[in-house]
């Protein structure tokens, strides 16, 4: 038997197989479906490059968005919100949601800000914390602070599909 066969042989029958998630990575758990949409990233991209330019295109926000992913996830006050979430879909949809925002040549694929929180009970106070640990990475990264301050204002309203009351 040839190795492509033998390979073959031990690759799972497609009705064992999970349908597989359009855009998902190696190593992401399945979602419930949705239809992909650049509106619901939440926000309207920056007009121009730059922005993009001061977060350092997409190798710097892919730095960004894993630092902060993972200080989320090891924050004392909001970690345990995160715990028990898929961090690989995370850091891959958050990325396309920044660098799309940040018109750095990125489709986003991910859910829509509400259906994304649904259920979490996130509060104000978490949201503040979440901002200080984007602030931290994009300090780390030496973002310019207007900068910073821009692309935190577009995320600002989404805090109504975040925050629950
Ligand atoms: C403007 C603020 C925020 C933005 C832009 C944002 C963005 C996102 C994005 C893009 C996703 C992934 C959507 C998907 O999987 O399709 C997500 C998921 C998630 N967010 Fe946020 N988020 C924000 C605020 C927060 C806050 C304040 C918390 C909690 C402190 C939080 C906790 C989570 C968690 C735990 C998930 C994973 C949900 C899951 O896998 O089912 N987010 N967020």
């Amino acid at each position: 038997m040839s190795f492509a066969a033998f390979l073959l042989l031990l690759s799972p029958t497609p009705q064992d197989a999970p349908a597989p998630q359009p855009h998902a990575m190696p190593g992401e758990d399945p979602v419930d479906p949705y239809k992909v949409d650049p509106h619901n990233a939440g926000a309207t991209p920056f007009a121009g490059d730059g922005m993009a330019r001061a977060f350092h295109g997409q190798a710097g926000i892919r730095r960004i968005v894993d630092r902060f992913v993972d200080s989320n996830f090891a924050d004392p006050r909001i970690g345990e919100i995160f715990m028990n979430q898929d961090k690989v879909r995370l850091k891959r949809v958050l990325f396309e949601q920044f660098c799309f925002i940040l018109n750095a040549g990125c489709t986003y694929t991910g859910r829509d800000m509400r259906t994304a929180h649904k259920n979490m009970g996130v509060q104000q106070g978490d949201m503040n914390r979440l901002v200080e640990n984007l602030q931290a990475a994009m300090h780390v990264e030496r973002v310019p602070f207007a900068a910073q301050n821009r692309f935190l204002a577009k995320l600002a309203p989404m805090r109504r599909d975040v925050v629950e009351r």
